[in-house]
């Protein structure tokens, strides 16, 4: 079944030690739910400042990590369903860059292990290479919940069109997105990511981003946004911390389909795209 919900965005501003993000990141989620949200989510390595040399040292395994913990009691708490932002993982002895959902019993959901991961060279100086300590996921996530499905995706996952429109081919109303854009792509090219990704495919889709912190060896673009399936902004945070908020209507997304049928539109006997997992 699908209906009407409140979503809410928690742009924290990500600190050196892990304990303060834990407690940060939960007390944002206690006033998103007290605020009415049915879902919460978080920013992109809300544990851990953004900085692949610190990944190992901030990594957790599932389950037993002290992230873990939090993210599951704070999602049977408040009686909501949690996207966990992202965070180092340790598995089989690789780290991920892995978003965990819990349910509002405190049950685990799924995870999203980033696909595309954020190597970079860019002309103002900006290196960034998330391999140096971080291995590729290989699976598309789609959530099925109480209120919508939830297509959840990691930050540079939404520069690959493929991807979104292979969640929404699963069955996806709401792309998730937990990210950091920085100050040099965010201005350029998040809005109009988040905007394109939701036109493309005729979906919702949420933005959760780091608070910007100008003294960060990376700094954040902040901006975290949530769309709506006809490409408007519907909630829009600036750089600072805050936590946003959208009523989310899956409806609306069959009224716009019917009007504008793009997916059906599709000419599948010239083209398609298809997943190998
Ligand atoms: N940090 C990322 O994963 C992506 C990003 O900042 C960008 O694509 O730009």
């Amino acid at each position: 079944m699908k209906r009407k919900f409140k979503a809410g965005v928690c742009q924290m501003l990500v600190a050196g030690q892990k304990d303060d993000n834990l407690a940060k990141a939960r007390s944002m989620i206690r006033e998103a739910a007290a605020n009415g949200s049915e879902i919460v989510v978080l920013p992109e390595m809300f544990n851990c400042p953004y900085n692949s040399r610190l990944f190992p040292q901030y990594a957790e395994s599932f389950p037993a990590g002290k992230t873990f913990k939090m993210l599951s009691e704070a999602a049977a708490a408040e009686g909501i369903y949690l996207v966990g932002g992202s965070l180092p993982e340790r598995e089989n002895g690789n780290i991920f860059n892995t978003s965990f959902v819990f349910g509002p019993q405190g049950e685990f959901l799924a995870k999203h292990q980033k696909i595309h991961l954020f190597d970079v060279d860019l002309p103002d100086g900006l290196s960034f290479h998330e391999s140096k300590t971080l291995a590729r996921g290989k699976v598309i996530t789609v959530v099925k919940t109480a209120v919508a499905n939830l297509g959840v995706a990691i930050c540079y996952d939404i520069r690959f069109p493929e991807l979104s429109r292979l969640m929404v081919l699963m069955g996806a109303d709401v792309i998730v997105l937990p990210a950091s854009f920085n100050m040099n792509t965010g201005p350029a090219h998040w809005e109009l990511l988040l905007r394109t990704r939701a036109v493309d495919n005729q979906v919702f889709v949420i933005g959760a981003a780091t608070a910007r912190d100008t003294s960060a060896s990376y700094v954040s673009y902040g901006n975290s946004a949530i769309v709506g399936p006809w490409g408007d902004i519907i909630a829009r945070a600036d750089e600072k911390e805050t936590i946003i908020y959208a009523d989310i209507d899956p409806g609306e997304i069959d009224k716009i389909r019917e009007a504008l049928p793009l997916l059906k539109h599709r000419r599948t006997d010239i083209y398609h795209i298809k997943s190998q997992q």
